[in-house]
């Protein structure tokens, strides 16, 4: 069951009856329904568009071959009878579909997979239809070099699609706060790339969510100061009514140990004692060490267009104090 984010959905519906001209970056923290939120914003798109989603969660792409595959998927028909078919009744894919022929020429680089895309995407559009192209977890590629690295092609085949030809929309989703970050500073994105924050749901809605999914306003109420407004976990919590006071416990005992394994590692216990009093700290363009190693633990979020880090959720900043007061009790 998909619940709320209308207003997310209308800002994407609204960015979207423009002509693409920035890449979008859809960011936010871990599990905050990013995802989610982009299939059902396809799901309500009108017949003017078509939507390519392309998944690279879980992919290991060392190669330019791996990503072809990922990219693309095989139909039977040729080129002309593929478009066709979009024309009259696609609205949303998973994988570019091409014909086998075309697959095997990509995957040899006879045929360079930019040109061919912009090709692709101006026959939909001369036919009347908006192409939307969405990638998740865009950061699995880093590593891979093809001529250099190869996110730097494709960074510049998406400004061409969207600021440069006014061809395609373009959505990148990611999680990973290192790697938006790195985006955020980098020279040849600025001016041509823009910020959408899907953040955990605010109490309100959280509330509301819960009691549509069964709860008394007072086990809500205890949720909601475990999780915050945290999709995942008020659905899980759902599962755990029985013994609710129980799990929750749990899940904060998991934080907090995993923090406590790391808290003696130069600098650590310094950043998370900002989060006694605080519920964020400012993000002034630089990340040190020890927030980057709490970021790749998952604990920290950094938000460089808010210019804030702050716990990835209510469960983590509960886990921090946990974690901070059991060292000082240890201390003392
Ligand atoms: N609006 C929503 N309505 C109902 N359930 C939701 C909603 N958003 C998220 N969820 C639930 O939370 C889970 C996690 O959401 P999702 O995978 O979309 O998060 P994400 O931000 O993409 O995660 P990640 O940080 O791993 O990329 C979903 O599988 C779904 O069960």
């Amino acid at each position: 069951m998909f619940f709320d984010r209308e207003r997310e959905l209308k800002e994407l519906m609204n960015l979207i009856t423009y002509e693409p001209n920035m890449i979008i970056f859809v960011y936010g923290p871990i599990n905050s329904g990013k995802t989610t939120l982009m299939d059902e914003f396809i799901g309500r798109l009108s017949d003017k568009y078509v939507a390519f989603s392309i998944n690279l969660r879980g992919r290991f792409i060392p190669t330019y071959e791996e990503f072809i595959n990922v990219m693309f998927s095989i139909k039977k028909e040729s080129m002309a009878e593929i478009i066709s078919e979009i024309i009259k009744s696609g609205l949303a894919y998973r994988g570019i579909p091409v014909p086998e022929s075309i697959l095997r020429k990509l995957l040899k680089y006879e045929e360079d997979p930019f040109v061919f895309l912009e090709g692709y995407f101006n026959s939909l559009k001369e036919k009347g239809k908006i192409p939307i192209l969405i990638l998740d977890e865009l950061q699995v590629i880093g590593d891979l070099k093809v001529d250099g690295p190869f996110i730097y092609s494709l960074f510049n085949f998406f400004i061409r699609l969207t600021k440069e030809l006014h061809l395609a929309h373009v959505f990148v989703i990611t999680s990973d706060s290192l790697f938006l970050e790195k985006i955020y500073g980098e020279a040849m994105l600025y001016g041509r790339a823009d910020y959408f924050l899907v953040d955990d749901l605010d109490k309100t809605t959280t509330l509301k969510f819960l009691k549509e999914l069964g709860l008394e306003d007072e086990e809500a109420e205890f949720v909601w100061s475990y999780f915050g407004g945290k999709p995942v976990y008020l659905i899980e919590a759902v599962k755990h009514r029985e013994r609710l006071k129980e799990w929750c416990e749990k899940q904060l005992r998991i934080r907090t140990q995993m923090i406590n394994s790391i808290i003696d590692m130069p600098g650590i216990a310094d950043v998370l004692r900002e989060f006694l009093s605080k519920e964020s700290i400012p993000f002034d363009g630089k990340i040190s060490e020890p927030v980057r190693e709490l970021v790749r633990k998952n604990v920290l979020f950094v938000d460089p267009p808010n210019g804030v880090i702050r716990p990835q959720g209510r469960l983590e900043l509960l886990a921090i104090r946990n974690a901070l007061k059991r060292n000082t009790d240890l201390e003392s």
